[in-house]
This record gives C-alpha cells, structure tokens and sequence, in this order.
C-alpha cells in the first residue's frame, strides 16, 4: 500500500504573531504555515522571518509539517526570507504568487545556493490569472515543487470576481489547478474561507473541495481544523466500502473476471486503484 502524507487542514498563522505560533504546536492541523507575506505588516517583516525561523527550526511541531510562507519573487523582504528559511530547513517554503516556471526555478537555484537542505519542498501558490493560466507549466518546473497551494482571495481580487456561496465565479480556474496538480502528480490544497465565524459555509466549502478532487484545504482559524480533517479524512462507510471493493475484485480476477458488482454498482480496475488510495489515506490517519 502506497504511503500517503495526510495534508487535510493546513493552518497559516501571522509570523509576527507569538502567541499563535506557539498555540499551533497543540492545535490538530496536518500542516502549519508560518506567514512572513500578507498577514505581517511591513515594519515587522524582519522580527517576523527571525520569530519565524527559529520556530520552524525549534522541532517543537511534532508531527505537523512546518511551512513558512515567504515574501513574493518581487518584493524587497523575498532574498533575505529564501536564506533564512534555507538555513532553518522547515518541511516547504511557502512561495506566494509564482507565475511561471521561471520563478520555481529562481527559487529552487535560491535554495540550492542557501545550502537548503533537500528536505524543503518548494509549495507554489496560484493566485494569479496567469498562474492559472501556466499551472500546469508551473507544477512540472521542478521535482521539489510538491504541492500547489491555491490562493482564492488574491485570485478574486486580480478577476474582479464577488465571493458567492458556492464560489461560481471560481470554478473555472480551480478546475485548471486540479487538472495540472493530476497531470503532474502534485498535491493540490484548496484556499482559505475568510468568515471565522460561519461555520455551515466553511463546512459547505470543504465539501465542495473534497469533491473537486482537493487533498486538503488552507486554514486561517483553529476552530476551522476540525471540521476540515473529519470532511477530508474517508468516513468510515467510505473505508468500509473500499475495503469491500478490493475483496471482490481480488475474488473476481481469481474467478478469471475483470468486472464485478459492489452494492449494485460496477467495479473495475480504476475503482480498485482509487479503493486502495482511500485505504493509504485512512491508514495515514492512523494515530
Ligand atoms: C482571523 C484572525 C485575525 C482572527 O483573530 P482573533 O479574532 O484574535 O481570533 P480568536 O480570538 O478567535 O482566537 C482564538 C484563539 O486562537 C488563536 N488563533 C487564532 N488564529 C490562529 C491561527 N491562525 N493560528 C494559531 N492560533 C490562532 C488565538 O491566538 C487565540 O488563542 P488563545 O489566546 O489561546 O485563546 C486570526 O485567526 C488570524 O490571524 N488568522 C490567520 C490570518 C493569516 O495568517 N492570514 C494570511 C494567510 S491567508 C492568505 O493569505 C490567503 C491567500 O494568500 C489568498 O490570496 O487567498
Ligand atoms: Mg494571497
């Protein structure tokens, strides 16, 4: 059975924000991202990346995967967060409106001269027109790349788009990040619900996630984590039934058949490879 890293809930946290960095080591996200961009104002930039560092570096996450989120390929601060996420060696740098296949290679070389070591990832988030556009271009730059994160509120900004239950206005450009994330083989995470407080819409929105096909989704709030791993994470009806799955169809091929039924419905191959990724998932989720 393939190993699978659970990434169901990633929570971003304000780098400049102690008391948030600290209560993430407690909290049951698969994935913190300790921001240097949006969320820190520009004067504290610098006491942040330190805060930051030192906190990815500490090994005081457990199992969680740390993350920092560094400034963008354009901005003043995005040099000097590359070498000093290079030297704390978290699990990824977070890179926030990559565009093209160039910026992953500027970042990876940036890495790289930084003497990053090999296990930071490179995770690029689409949030631009043209980041949709060449998703696919920038998901296979590099084999660091390992994940796509989507950056839904910078994305509706550069369309214009209102930000509607149900996210219409979106779906075209979440379908083309899904599409490049398969292609390619990466790990796709949704974008963050902003309203903390309306936990019926943001429980609406991870299902809509998990039903596009989204591995897990962006947090920005400890009571979305919850809600979040239960919707992400196979139910156990979903385990149950996958376990079926594969019990028949092994029965079937040993019987000299390629097709079988399950609860009236038909099952092939396909269904047997998705049956086992349900399985790898659940026993990933294993304490
Ligand atoms: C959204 C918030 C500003 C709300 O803050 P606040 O009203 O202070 O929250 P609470 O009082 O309800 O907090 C309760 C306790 O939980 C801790 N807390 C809150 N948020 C976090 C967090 N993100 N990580 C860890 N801990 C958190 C508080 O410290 C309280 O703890 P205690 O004192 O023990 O009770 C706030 O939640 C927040 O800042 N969220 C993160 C914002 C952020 O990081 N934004 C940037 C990333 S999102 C983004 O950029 C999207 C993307 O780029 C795009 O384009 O879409
Ligand atoms: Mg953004």
């Amino acid at each position: 059975m393939t190993e699978l890293k659970p990434r169901r809930s990633v929570l971003y946290m304000p780098g400049a924000n102690e008391r948030a960095l600290e209560k993430a080591k407690t909290l049951p996200a698969d994935g913190v991202v300790l921001d240097l961009e949006d969320a820190v104002a520009p004067d504290a930039k610098d006491a942040a990346r330190e805060r930051v560092c030192a906190a990815a570096a500490s090994g005081d996450y457990g199992r969680r995967e740390v993350a920092i989120r560094v400034n963008g390929l354009d901005t003043a601060w995005h040099d000097a967060d590359l070498r000093a996420a290079a030297q704390a060696g978290p699990a990824a740098v977070v890179v926030p409106k990559v565009n093209s296949a160039r910026d992953v290679h500027d970042v990876e070389k940036a890495l790289a001269r930084a003497g990053a070591p090999d296990r930071t990832a490179i995770w690029a988030m689409l949030e631009t027109p043209v980041a949709v556009l060449h998703a696919e271009e920038i998901a296979a730059a590099s084999d660091r790349l390992t994940v796509l994160v989507l950056g839904t509120n910078d994305l509706a900004k550069e369309l214009h788009a209102e930000s509607v239950p149900g996210r219409a206005p979106l779906l075209g450009s979440l379908s083309l990040c899904l599409l490049a994330a398969r292609a390619t083989g990466k790990v796709i995470l949704d974008g963050v619900y902003n309203d903390v407080r309306d936990a019926e819409g943001f429980e609406a929105e991870c299902r809509q996630g998990r039903q596009f096909g989204f591995d897990g989704k962006t947090l920005i709030h400890p009571s979305q984590i919850e809600p979040c791993n239960r919707i992400f994470a196979p139910s156990p009806e979903e385990v149950e039934r996958a376990r079926r799955i594969i019990e028949a169809f092994d029965e079937a091929e040993a019987a000299g058949r390629g097709v079988v039924t399950v609860d009236g419905r038909m099952v092939e191959n396909l269904h047997v490879d998705e049956a086992r990724r349900v399985l790898a998932l659940a026993a990933a989720l294993e304490p």
